[in-house]
Formats: structure tokens, sequence, C-alpha cells
């Protein structure tokens, strides 16, 4: 049965969607005395095994008139998760669409078509994972889009006859069955267009230019002022603001080159400021060595440095994120108290509390033989890269001797704890380690696609690099940071039983057959819940013999089986994983490839929750 929790909040739902006088339509059923799943409310479908789970609210065409209330549906727990489709399209449901709809966090379709919902789309559109088919067509929203064009799943979009403005997003298209943007106000180049799409998609946005709009872009933006026969050039108020904004900006760059040119010319006169900041770091490593057991993460460093070094370096901190993470200098960091909690091959990590509260993880990489300007290239471009479940460097710091990373600290730790934590395992379900999965490919898809022209790939891609942030999503850590060096290819080698793989750098055309080979096993580890190196057995090893020896259903893991998880799809994905740490490199598939099938593989899964009567 569904909870009464659920039940209220369902009718809660009706009452405001219902109109002004909050009298839902008797004939819908929805009422405390009845059950949504066995009494059958109108519109509501539960999922055909699970009968206290509500997947479905189709109240299409139901002379609703009222306000969406998302939160009544969304911030109850239950059904927030549960919930797959919500259809409200032909009603006169007016008001905004909510910001909590996000927490409706496995949302597959959200179609709001022909109602009279104005105001701005909210930017938690973007964080619905799982949605594939969005309508918000003929209504009156305004506005930007939110950032919905790396949601790689959506495969509908109909956003026609809005008040929408701004640039339309570099959707990529060729994964979309419908698009429809037309008759809006929308300005600038539209995607690229594949196939399937044509002018009608985008028609009537004035402002809308490219070749299949027979609009050059370059023209339009230097359009002629007819009215008055003269070839001057058309000013808009936006542009006079943007331009004002670039000479602004233009003023701030000089000031901090001035500055900077002022600093170096002190530092000069006190030597070389890389020294010193490795000295000050000297510092921080002795204080950590007396103290530390990293393993254990036990140890507590506190380090500070004078004001004339604090002054001297906080130039040389990049700030990455726009804006600053409150106030963040590199003075802080120096005087916040650091616990070192890791010291691998490639660096060693602290734990970072500022004095305003900020918690950060900070990386500290030694001797990295990369120009400070090529490191700082890199980091740039994967930041601006800008995946969702990617979370960049907020800032760093390089020198000869040292680079310093900056990243958020998220509490919920990795997946690696998660997964092989003593507590956590057990809520560990079939359905979430698969939407794991599916995010990770498809955010690593998403950087192995936007960073292959630079040869930018992870590099070192493990469980333990895939961190949980507060809404426990997972999210790719050091992206970038490794260059993969001969041990590590050795010991892949060793792993594999091949023995031709050259050196590999997270920047070489192998460094991305490399991330899918540490994304194969994750896999792996997600389907067995085995730890990748277990008393000195090689988890790919033992599941490639265990799969030779056709006993396949011995390798999942055991929660997995009693929790009653498909077979089938366990197979299909271990199949995925398999192909992953294939031994030849060019034998296994592309981030792309990978996080489609994992997509066909969660599609069939949400199908066969939401049974379809
Ligand atoms: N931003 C972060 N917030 C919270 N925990 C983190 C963060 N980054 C890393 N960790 C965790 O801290 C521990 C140490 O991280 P570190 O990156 O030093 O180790 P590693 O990933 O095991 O090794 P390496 O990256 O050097 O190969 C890991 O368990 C990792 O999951």
């Amino acid at each position: 049965k569904v909870g009464e929790e659920v039940k209220s909040s369902l009718i809660n739902f009706l009452a405001k969607l219902s109109g002004t006088n909050g009298q839902p339509d008797p004939s819908f059923g929805w009422n405390n005395a009845t059950d949504p799943c066995q009494d059958k409310w109108k519109g509501v479908t539960c999922d055909s095994q699970n009968r206290s789970l509500v997947r479905r609210i189709y109240l299409n065409q139901s002379s609703l008139a009222g306000v969406f209330d998302a939160a009544s549906l969304c911030n109850v727990p239950p059904l927030g998760k549960s919930l797959l489709f919500i259809k409200l399209d032909q009603n006169s449901i007016g008001g905004q669409l909510p910001a909590a709809i996000s927490n409706c966090r496995n949302l597959i379709r959200l179609l709001l078509g022909q109602n009279q919902f104005h105001g701005n789309l909210p930017d938690s559109l973007a964080m619905l994972k799982n949605l594939k088919r969005l309508d918000i067509s003929y209504n009156e929203f305004s506005g930007n889009l939110p950032n919905l064009s790396q949601k790689s799943g959506l495969t509908t979009f109909l956003a026609q006859h809005n008040e929408l403005t701004g640039e339309i997003l570099n959707f990529d298209l060729s994964h979309f069955e419908k698009f429809n943007v037309s008759f809006n106000d929308f300005t600038g180049p539209i995607p690229v267009v594949t196939g399937q799409f044509d002018e009608s998609s985008f028609m009537d946005n004035p402002g809308l230019c490219g070749p299949l709009l027979k609009r050059d872009c370059y023209i339009q933006e230097n359009s002629t002022n007819v009215e008055d026969g003269k070839k001057s050039k058309v000013v808009s108020k936006d542009e006079i603001l943007m331009y004002s904004g670039y000479s602004l900006l233009g003023l701030v760059v000089i000031c901090v080159i001035i500055y900077k040119l002022v600093k170096r010319n002190k530092r000069e006169e006190k030597g070389d400021s890389d020294d010193k900041v490795a000295s000050v770091d000297d510092g921080i490593e002795k204080h950590s060595a007396v103290s530390s057991d990293h393993n254990t993460g036990a140890s507590r460093s506190d380090f500070s440095v004078n004001s004339t070094e604090s002054a001297m370096v906080s130039t040389s901190l990049v700030i990455l994120t726009s804006p600053v993470p409150n106030g963040l200098r590199f003075e802080d960091l120096l005087r916040a108290p650091a616990e070192l909690i890791g010291r691998g091959k490639h660096g060693s990590l602290y734990k970072v509390i500022c004095e305003n509260g900020m918690v950060l993880a900070v990386k500290r990489i030694k001797d990295w033989a990369i120009t400070s300007s090529d490191f700082k290239q890199r980091m740039e471009k994967i930041y601006q890269a800008n995946h969702p479940n990617v979370s960049p460097a907020l800032a760093f710091y390089s020198s000869r001797q040292e680079k310093l990373l900056v990243y958020e600290y998220q509490q919920n730790g990795s997946l690696s704890r998660f997964l092989h934590g003593t507590q956590s395992r057990r809520a560990f379900d079939w359905m979430s380690r698969l939407s794991v999965a599916a995010s990770i490919a498809e955010a690593l898809a998403f950087m192995h696609q936007v960073l292959h022209p630079d040869g930018i790939a992870h590099g070192n891609l493990k469980s333990s690099n895939i961190l949980l942030n507060k809404h426990m999503e997972p999210c790719i850590s050091e992206y970038g940071l490794m260059v993969v060096d001969d041990q590590d290819c050795s010991s892949l080698v060793n792993v594999n039983g091949f023995k031709s793989m050259q050196k590999t750098e997270a920047s070489s055309p192998n460094a991305f057959k490399l991330d899918v080979y540490g994304f194969g096993v994750i896999l792996l580890e997600l389907l067995t819940g085995k730890l990748v190196q277990n008393n000195g057995i090689d988890l790919t090893k033992w599941v490639h013999s265990v799969v030779r020896e056709e006993w396949t259903v011995e390798v999942f893991d055991k929660a997995l089986i009693s929790e009653g998880a498909s077979e089938e799809r366990m197979v299909n994905l271990l199949q995925i994983a398999i192909k992953c740490v294939n031994n030849t490199p060019d034998a296994r598939p592309t981030m792309n490839q990978i996080a489609l099938m994992i997509n066909t593989i969660k599609e069939e899964e949400e199908r066969s929750a939401a049974y379809e009567p």
C-alpha cells in the first residue's frame, strides 16, 4: 500500500493543480479513504511489482487550471524517487515551474505542453539526469534555457511557441528524435543540424542564424539599418551593455597586470617565489611526515606562513571558478589547518578547513614535468569543458617543483568507500548502481568528446576518484591530472597479460583507452562488490576466469542477487565491462559507445519498473 504521507502529498498536489477553489474533481477518486495503486486513482500508475511505488501521473486534458506544486510531489522522498513520468499537457495550468522539480530525480518524461506556464525555466531542470522527453511547448515560458545540452540522454525537446530568449545551447541533435524551438525569441547560431531536422524546428526566431536558416551569423551581427538607408551598424541595448562589460573587464585586466608587475619586481628583489612556496610547503611536509599515518588519515598538520610570504604567493593562485568561491585566497589556504588524507604514487591530498568554514581538498603533485603555461592551459580546458558530473579544480597553483589543485571537499567520500565500506553497501541497490554507471559513462563520454582534440584524458580513473556529492550523485574527480608513467602501464601490462603497450601519458591517444579500462574495472566493482585487488587476487583476472568457466552468476554481488535484480541486465552490463577491460586497447569500445549501451540497459530497467498496464 502507498504510505499515508505520499497519499496526502498527492491529494495536496491535485488540490493546487485543480484551480483557485482547490476542489479536485471527485470523479478522479483521489481521496484519503482509498489507495492510489489498489483503487486506481485517475491518472496514477504504480510499479507492477511493488504496489507502494507511484511511477506515473498522467493528468493531460483534465481541465486543470491551478498551479504545479512540484514540492508536494518531489519533496516527499519515496514519491520524489519513484516517479518516472509526469504528463500534464493540454490543461490551463499557470504559474511557474518550481525548482523543486529536480527532486523528482528519476523523472524520464516531463510533459507540460499547451498550458499557461510562465516565468523562467528553473536551472535545476538540468539536474534531472534521466530525463528523456521534455515538452514545454505552447506556454509562456521566458528567459534563457537551463543548461540542458549536456544531458546526452535527452531525446525529445519541444519548446515551440514560448517567449524564450538567449542562445540555443549546443545540443547534439544527432541523439534527438524530436527537437523544436520555433516561435520564440532565441538569438545566435543554431546547433549543428543533422538529417532529420529542418527549418521548421527553428523558424520564427528573428535573432537566430545559421546556414539552415539562410542567415549568415556574421552578417547578422553587423546588420544594417535599413530604415535610413545607410550602412550603419545597429547597436542594441544588450550590445551596449556587452561592450561596456568588455571595457570594464579590460580595465580590470590591466589593473591586474600592473599589480602583478609590481609584485614581480618586489619578488625579484627578494628571490624566487617558487622556492619560497616550496619551502613553505616543505614545512607542511615536515609537519605531516612527523605526525602522520596517511592511510588512517589521522594526521593533523597545522601550517602557517608569514604575511610577506602570503602576499608573494597570493597572485600566483589561479582561480578558475567565477565568482571566486567565498573569496578564496591563497593566504587562506596556507593559513588553514590541513589534514593529510591520502598519499598516492601521484601526490598527496590534504583536507583544508578555511577560516570562513569552507572545506577544500588540496591535491599536491610534485615534479610533474609540464611547463606552467601548459599546465594552466590544461586546467582551463578541463574547467571549461564543464560537465555536472565532473568536479573541476576550483583553483590551482603551479611552480616548477609542484602543483597544487584546489577541489571542493566532498563529505560523502568516494564510490570506492561507499561500495566497499561496511555500512552503505546494503543500501546500494541495482538501480542506483546502474544509474551511477550511466552517469559516469555519460560524463566521461562528454569529457572525451570535448577534450579529444587536446588529447586530455582522465589518466587515473578508479573508484576512489569518483566522489559522491551532497545529492549522492557521482562526480569524476582529478580529471587530467595524471601523467601515466611506465610503472602504471606495466601494472596494466601485468594485469592484462600483454607487454606491447608503450609509455602512455594522460595526453596520448592510448590514455583514452586507459580510461575505458579504468571504467571497466569500476563496472566490475559495481557488479561484483569486490575490490580491484583483494588478497593478491586481481578482479579482472578473476572475472575473466569465472566467465570462461560459465559460472557467470557467481560473479555478481550477493546483495544484488538477493534483491532480485534482473540477471539478464546484470549480464548485459558485465559484457560491457568485459569489453572495456579487453587486453588490446584498440578493441575496447569508446566511452560514447559505452554510454549508449548502458543507457539502453537503464531504459530497459526503467521500462520494466514502470509497468505499462
Ligand atoms: N575532493 C575530495 N573530497 C573528499 N575526498 C576526496 C576528495 N578527493 C579525493 N578524496 C579521497 O581522499 C583519498 C585520497 O585521495 P588521493 O587522490 O590522494 O588518493 P587516490 O585517488 O587513492 O590516489 P591517487 O589519485 O594518487 O592515485 C581517497 O580515498 C579519495 O577518494
